[in-house]
């Protein structure tokens, strides 16, 4: 293929992250999702003249945490600035962003792609304000316009051009989510726009230093469409040069569904926003107290647990990833060891039933009821004997679905596992009279006819029988 033997793919990501404050960034009206258009508003976010934005200090706050987590060097002085254009979504004709001094800059985070660690530079994180959102009736004749989300705080992220695959991006902005989840400075959640990916790309011959001319892709709603995206542009971009063409500086949308990615615009320069330093708002001053006190509000990150997992646990390092990628299923795993010592089976399920469930069923975590308690005891309740390895099955989906303990579904659905000899003896004997011909067969020196016979008493007794008693006293019986 031709990318693989010409062309390196340079990759940039911008990413932006609402963060979850209660009031807008530069007035006092709400964030909440969901309300009827236009409700959440007021003068400073419509921007009516005479009127003055206010500073959230939690925003900052917030912005200062992200960008230590994602180990920037916060600005002593940061400044706010306009960026200049016109877009119905935006009331202003400007957006309040952040050009030369941003909040965070010259940080890094460490990625994971085929069991190989690489860092990716950050350039900067800076504050600024989200526009409104448009939906377009009529074929597109019209569109109608709300201005509930104008104003909402958001930090951009921006990543220096070290990505070089499609995959190194998908685990670029996982690892971003994830440290984001963990400082709980936003939902990111991408499918309801709280996370927001546009990826830039272009591609160079190998040996060659200066990069190419890149084409900014928008319009992706997961993190595998980013990546297929990408790769869709990795051979457009080819093509072209293949061809002894040039690559258009220019935004680009693209449409998952189709697979392909349409023009959209040419790409502005940073001097066609006419950025200048915004009137209305004063310099932000960063104290060192400050610092400190944000630095100490930063729990322990995901590279970090992960280390610790698998130090202390002796987790894979595959496994460890998966687990710490969401701080959800983290917590799940730790909570459960306050019940359970076994953390291998902790993993297991975690990585094998509740995944598949959640997978299976599109749902998330916090979309189900498990709680470490739960798990940890239901592990409990395997390692007694008290029920089977099938029987939890059972009661993990029953917990999953219900949230009740192990304990009271098995109870309440007589899920007890029979262990007792006497109360399997009339069962045993019906099978074996049943199946003369495994009998013959296990006799002839065929062991797994036990395993059959072992089957048919598990489906009579609906999973309750204990299967190592059972096929112990099976041996019994037909040896005997
Ligand atoms: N030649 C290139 N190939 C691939 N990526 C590039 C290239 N040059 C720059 N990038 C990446 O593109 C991104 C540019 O983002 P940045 O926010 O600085 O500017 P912008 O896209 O011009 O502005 P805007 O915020 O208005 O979209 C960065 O992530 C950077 O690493
Ligand atoms: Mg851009
Ligand atoms: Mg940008």
């Amino acid at each position: 293929m031709t990318v693989a033997n010409k062309y390196e793919t340079v990759v940039g990501l911008e990413v932006h992250v609402e963060l979850h404050t209660k009031s807008k960034i530069f007035c006092g009206c709400s964030t909440a999702f969901g309300a009827p258009p236009n409700t959440h508003t007021c003068p400073v976010c419509l921007g009516h003249p005479g009127v003055l934005p206010v500073l959230n200090h939690q925003a900052v706050e917030y912005a200062m945490k992200a960008s230590m987590a994602l180990n920037c060097q916060v600005a002593d002085v940061s400044k706010f600035d306009r960026k200049n254009y016109f877009y119905p979504d935006s009331p202003k004709a400007y957006q309040i962003s952040q050009y030369d001094q941003p909040i965070g800059e010259h940080g890094w985070i460490d990625i994971e792609v085929n069991g190989e660690t690489k860092r990716i530079g950050i350039t900067r994180v800076h504050l600024e304000e989200d526009a409104g959102k448009l939906t377009h009736v009529d074929g597109g004749y019209a569109s109608l316009v709300d201005f509930n989300r104008v104003g909402t705080p958001l930090i951009e992220i921006v990543s220096e051009p070290d990505i070089r695959t499609p995959e190194e991006a998908k685990a670029y902005l996982e690892k971003l989510r994830a440290i984001m989840q963990y400082c709980d400075v936003s939902d990111v959640k991408m499918e309801q726009g709280s996370l927001r990916c546009d990826a830039n790309i272009s591609l160079r011959p190998y040996g060659q230093k200066e990069f190419g001319t890149r084409a900014e892709l928008k319009n992706m709603n997961s993190f595998r469409s980013v990546q297929r995206g990408l790769e869709y542009e990795q051979f457009r971009q080819a093509e072209i040069l293949d061809s002894g063409g040039e690559v258009v500086q220019e935004t680009r949308r693209y449409d998952d569904a189709v697979g392909k990615s349409f023009s959209m615009r040419g790409k502005e320069e940073a001097h066609d926003y006419r950025y200048f330093p915004d009137p209305d708002l004063v310099r932000l001053h960063i104290s060192q107290e400050w610092k400190e006190e944000v630095r100490k509000s930063i729990p322990e990150l995901p590279d970090a647990r992960k280390a610790r997992y698998e130090a202390d646990y002796g987790l894979s390092s595959y496994d460890a990833d998966v687990i710490t990628a969401s701080m959800g299923l983290a917590d799940l795993f730790e909570d459960s060891l306050s019940y359970t010592k076994d953390a291998k089976a902790v993993v297991n399920w975690i990585m094998g039933d509740l995944l598949a469930y959640l997978n299976g069923n599109g749902k998330e975590l916090s979309d189900v009821s498990l709680t470490g308690q739960g798990l940890g005891e239901m592990i409990g309740l395997l390692e007694k004997g008290t029920i089977s390895g099938k029987i939890a099955k059972t009661v993990f989906k029953a917990m999953l679905e219900s949230g009740k303990l192990p304990g009271q579904i098995v109870e309440e659905q007589g899920l007890v596992q029979i262990s007792d000899e006497g109360a399997l003896l009339g069962i045993v004997d019906t099978i074996i009279e049943r199946n003369p011909q495994s009998v013959e067969d296990f006799k002839a020196g065929k062991q797994k006819a036990i395993g059959f016979l072992v089957g048919q008493i598990m489906k009579e007794t609906k999973g309750k029988a204990n299967p190592g008693l059972i096929n112990k006293m099976l041996v019994e019986r037909l040896n005997g």
